[in-house]
């Protein structure tokens, strides 16, 4: 079934909301537990496409996996193939990480190249320039990436080119049994990198300087089951601060590890929300238009991509012209099309948005390229006048956990329809 999300806008969002586990560590962790000989069993898991799709992927090539209230039980000791080539595969990003652990328990591996967002040419070099210097052959052909170490995973100093989340998670799982101390040098630094490493720690892994630029894998024989608790999502949570600061609300979000947000946070300071912080909520307030910033997305520490696209949003309305450069990746302003519908005035050359904040935005209806141009929408959608449908939903599921459940939570006026098709759909 096709659907659409409705929203009738402008209404000030208030209330309090908790956030659900982190979408980017779930992708990862539950890959990771190819590596366990033994039961995991992970919580706090968001209920959303990418991690249904892993789960199904799991259960396809041998373990044993059961998903209820958040938390899935994952047996993988009778895993009987490392060969993963289904569809599912190309549907997401994260199932890169099978390559890493598979080769790590196996000895060799086989994937279908992986899918996800198109924001950008998103390689995978890196992952296979770590894996290869950690003895493994690895080639990429027919659309897959077939990898084997016959003489075992031998560790190494390994140099990462660019600070990439994905490439240091993969060369994390394929070292954590390799043979010898594994150095992975400018390692990316995200919140779900730290989880990933804290995960396989607790599975009996030695890995020191997870959040630093150097981390250190000392090689364990074998790993063993455990149970987890995934951190809060750093990227749902900061959608709903930009909702809230967007529809001047007042909104506390729950649930939340305030210091991930620090970027987000001193930017929308800076705009002149109000942001209140406790041990494990962040309340943010907003009664005027915001004044306009200038925005780099950077590796982490630093302003995440992953909210550059509902930032551009909550831009689109401030007070004077605002700057946006996306340093990560090279086609993540597909929302704009989409807002100038709804009234923003946004220029773009190459990877800089110039943003001239508008009194207002009008409904209108658009369609969602991506995930966070699909949570942009959203926010579009709920500051603006009028009604705003968007379409293309499918997107906006692989990563929120019933987004429009927690938004109707706090006052908003929105819903899931399904698309009815008419002749016009047809036309071309
Ligand atoms: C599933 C998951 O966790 N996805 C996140 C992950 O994506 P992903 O792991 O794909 O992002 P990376 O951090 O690897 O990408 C960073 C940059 O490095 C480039 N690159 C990456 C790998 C490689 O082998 N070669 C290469 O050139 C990419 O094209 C990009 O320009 O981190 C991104 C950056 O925070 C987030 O936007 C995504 O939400
Ligand atoms: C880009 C994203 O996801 P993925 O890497 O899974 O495509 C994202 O979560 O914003």
């Amino acid at each position: 079934m096709t659907e659409k999300i409705v929203i009738n806008g402008g209404i000030p969002l208030k209330g309090t909301i908790e956030v659900t586990g982190a979408k980017n560590a779930a992708v990862a962790i539950l890959p990771a537990t190819i590596l366990a000989r033994g039961v995991c069993v992970i919580e706090n898991l968001p209920n959303i496409a990418d991690v249904l799709i892993i789960k199904r992927i799991l259960a396809e090539i041998g373990a044993e996996v059961e998903f209820e209230d958040g938390t899935m039980t994952v047996d993988t000791t009778n895993i009987n193939t490392s060969k993963v080539t289904m569809n599912l595969v190309k549907k997401m990003r994260a199932s890169y990480y099978l390559l890493g652990a598979l080769l790590s328990r196996f000895g060799d591996a086989e994937i279908n190249l992986p899918g996800g967002c198109t924001i950008g040419e998103r390689p995978i070099d890196l992952h296979i320039k770590g894996m290869q210097a950690l003895g493994a052959n690895v080639k990429t052909e027919y659309g897959r990436v077939v990898a084997n170490a016959p003489d075992g995973l031998r560790g190494c100093d390994i140099y990462m080119d660019k600070v990439s989340v994905g490439a240091t998670i993969n060369v994390m799982l394929a070292s954590v049994c390799a043979e010898g101390q594994t150095s992975i040098i400018n390692a990316a630094k995200e919140p779900h990198v730290v989880d990933v490493a804290n995960f396989l720690v607790c599975m009996g892994a030695k890995i020191k300087g997870a959040g630093t630029d150097v981390i250190r894998i000392t090689g364990v024989k074998q790993l063993h089951g455990c149970n987890y608790s995934i951190i809060p999502d750093q990227i749902e949570t900061g959608t709903f601060m930009i909702a809230a600061a967007a529809t001047r609300g007042d909104v506390t979000i729950k649930n939340v590890i305030p210091t991930h947000m620090e970027a987000l946070t001193a930017k929308l300071e800076e705009m002149g929300v109000t942001i209140q912080e406790g041990a494990d909520f962040i309340r943010v307030t907003c009664d005027k238009r915001p004044k306009a910033v200038k925005i780099n997305t950077m590796p982490y520490p630093g302003f995440p991509t992953d909210l550059q696209q509902p930032a551009t949003v909550l831009l689109s309305t401030a007070q004077g012209t605002s700057m946006i450069t996306e340093t990560i990746f090279e086609s993540r302003f597909k929302h704009i099309k989409e807002i100038r519908r709804m009234g923003a005035q946004i220029t773009t050359e190459d990877r800089v948005a110039v943003v001239e904040g508008v009194e207002r935005l009008t409904g209108a209806p658009v369609s969602a390229t991506d995930l966070r141009a699909g949570a942009a929408l959203i926010v579009a959608g709920l500051m603006a006048d009028g009604t705003t449908e968007i379409q293309n939903v499918k997107y906006i599921d692989r990563g929120y956990d019933h987004i429009e459940d927690k938004m109707r939570k706090l006052g908003a006026d929105i819903r899931r329809e399904e698309v009815v098709h008419t002749e016009d759909d047809d036309l071309y």
